[in-house]
């Protein structure tokens, strides 16, 4: 873990846009904080005084004190609101600004760093938590050293010895019995972050997996994971209360022990003539209103330790080296060239076995290949390669003459228009969802490649059409129709090359035949890479690559490959056998008649 102060300085970087705020938050904290203590004091003094003076028979102007009082009483209450006001929007503004930061360390990572999905929901609890930084350690303690310091130098001015008292017990209150809860508190407060983290993480697992869950009958075992966590939670969640009323008890008793010393030094102040009786009062509310200050400390500490373990893990994102180097001199984007691959190798981690290598080959402008092969053959490494998702261990690629390393890894991908194998759709209407691939597109523009990837008549059938939401992850639509908006989202760019991961997953025999005539012709002058498990559509392809094992094992048309390419032979003979068993009577399908695509297999 890295030192307090180097934390402290990560999280002031982080601050400093927002500083002004939080600074504006501690300063009308101070003066609420004082105005609290100055009312309960001058209260005092007033009851006091006036108590006196009706003894003496006296009279007195009470006024000004009466005036003073509501004073300190209007600065005390509109300075609690203000300061919740400023230091709340002061937070949010933080937490904003950490989940930007956040966003900008995974980007450079790449998709290929992030898979685990967990680490995203421990990612953002450990955001949240860091909202403590500032309303519960940073305001409070300054807020707290600055008023005591000012409280226990008003104390020095009526007797020294009641300030030493004071500032020695305010010592312990604020600083040795916060340390030693932070020392205990530091472990089940780091244990009770990464509990809540890993819950978090668990229960959205479960309810994303809740189908295969329940066909499976396996909710209770994951039920039990869920409850054994969140029990371990609140026992951390108890040892932390138990601390906190500890330390609480702690400041009440060290609150009493003050009351009594300064008592005992003021009556004899007092008896001797060296201090006024009506002092006696605003001195000692004075103490109560330092301990009050102070009893927010221990709290302070406490927040310190789930915060620190947080922060270790946020600041371990600043140590990831990014996927992917960019060049200190970039070269401009690429046009609609060759793209060459020269021996061309890869693995993801230096230790890991080969997911691509020895790959030579080139692509011509205007192109249209399809990339087959076994599962796990090398086909998406392929294309993590071409978007700088992945590094170059051997060999080199180059587009338009120069190695892609030349490229800013954005310049190369805003000449790159791809469809993953998984579309993400974001919570929100069909049209922001297409959007996303050109924000500035007309609605003209949008149509018309939704037309392409056919997908405008099923939009139009939404209730209502391109404004309709499609829920969160695009739960209200197929997945085949999830696929086609993530294609026409594609297609928006106007971009040289252009790679579709299995764009006919999810999809019918008729409406893949429809999609892939629509985009033959739509990409007719455009380079096109199609990564696709469906064998029948690939065989409409003039150039297809076969890959396994890691390797480039052949290169060409159907018939070619048909002839000469064992591999290729073995992946249509496993398509089409698969087909078959679908169309099997015994399979419980009834007697769909054979596809034209069947006599493929006995060809082969
Ligand atoms: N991010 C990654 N980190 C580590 N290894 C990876 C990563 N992505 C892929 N691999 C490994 O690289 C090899 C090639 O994987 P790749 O995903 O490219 O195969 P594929 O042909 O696309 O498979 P599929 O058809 O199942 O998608 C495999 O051994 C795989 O385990």
């Amino acid at each position: 873990m890295n030192s307090l102060g180097s934390d402290l300085r990560w999280w002031l970087r982080l601050a400093r846009p927002y500083a002004g705020a939080f600074a504006l938050g501690v300063a009308v904290s101070i003066v609420t904080v004082s105005a609290n203590m100055a009312l309960l004091a001058v209260a005092g003094w007033f009851i006091a005084s006036m108590a006196a003076a009706g003894l003496a028979g006296a009279g007195m102007n009470y006024f000004t004190p009466a005036a003073v009082i509501r004073g300190l009483a209007i600065v005390r209450t509109g300075g609690r609101y203000l300061e919740r006001l400023i230091t709340h929007d002061a937070t949010l503004r933080l937490l904003t600004g950490l989940r930007v930061w956040f966003y900008r360390q995974i980007e450079p990572l790449s998709t290929v760093d992030m898979r685990n999905g967990d680490l995203l929901a421990r990612v953002r609890a450990d955001i949240d938590t860091l909202d403590h930084v500032y309303l519960r350690l940073i305001a409070p303690v300054t807020v707290g050293l600055a008023c005591l310091l000012g409280a226990v130098a008003v104390m020095w001015l009526y007797s020294p010895a009641v300030a030493h008292v004071n500032l020695a017990l305010l010592g312990v209150a604020g600083i040795a019995l916060p340390g030693l809860t932070y020392r205990l508190g530091r472990a089940p407060g780091a244990a009770a972050v990464d509990t809540s983290a890993r819950m978090k993480a668990a229960a959205v697992d479960w309810v994303e997996g809740l189908g295969e869950l329940t066909v499976f009958g396996a909710l209770e075992p994951r039920r039990e994971t869920i409850d054994a966590l969140s029990r371990d939670w609140i026992a951390h969640q108890k040892q932390l209360s138990k601390l906190s009323g500890l330390s609480s008890a702690g400041v009440l008793l060290l609150t009493n022990l003050a009351l009594v010393g300064t008592a005992c030094f003021l009556v004899p102040l007092i008896r001797s003539g060296a201090l006024q009786p009506v002092d006696f009062a605003p001195l000692i509310l004075l103490v109560m209103g330092c301990f009050e200050a102070v009893a927010l400390m221990p709290g302070a500490w406490q927040a310190l330790g789930q915060a620190r373990a947080a922060t270790a893990r946020l600041r371990a994102f600043e140590d990831r080296r990014p996927a992917v180097a960019e060049p200190a001199h970039p070269a401009p984007p690429p046009a609609c060239e060759a793209i060459r691959f020269d021996h061309v190798g890869t693995r993801y981690q230096a230790d890991d076995t080969w997911a691509l290598r020895e790959v030579t080959l080139t692509i011509a402008p205007g192109e249209h290949i399809a990339v087959v092969g076994p599962s796990g053959a090398g086909k998406t490494t392929f294309v993590n390669l071409l978007l700088r998702l992945a590094e170059i261990r051997e060999g080199e690629i180059r587009w338009d003459g120069r190695p892609l390393s030349a490229y800013r890894a954005a310049d190369l991908r805003a000449r790159i228009a791809f469809v993953p194998q998984r579309v993400y759709l974001f919570h929100t209407s069909v049209r922001e969802n297409l959007l996303v691939g050109r924000p500035e597109a007309t609605a003209e523009d949008m149509i018309a490649a939704a037309d392409v990837a056919g997908i405008h008549d099923d939009i139009m059938a939404l209730p209502e059409g391109y404004d309709t939401l499609v829920g969160e992850e695009g739960l209200r639509l197929s997945g085949g129709q999830i696929r086609r908006i993530g294609i026409a989202r594609a297609l928006l760019r106007d971009t040289p090359l252009v790679i579709l991961d299995e764009p006919f997953e999810g999809l019918d025999m008729r409406t893949a035949a429809r999609l892939w005539s629509r985009l033959e012709r739509h990409l007719a002058d455009r380079t096109l890479i199609v990564v696709s498990h469906d064998l029948a559509r690939v065989h409409d392809f003039a150039r297809i690559l076969v890959l396994e094992n890691a390797g480039l094992v052949a290169d060409g048309d159907h018939a070619t490959l048909v002839r000469h390419c064992e591999t290729y032979r073995r992946l249509q003979g496993a398509y089409f056998n698969r087909r078959l068993d679908r169309h099997a009577p015994d399979a419980g399908r009834g007697e769909t008649a054979p596809t034209p695509e069947l006599s493929l297999r006995r060809h082969a």
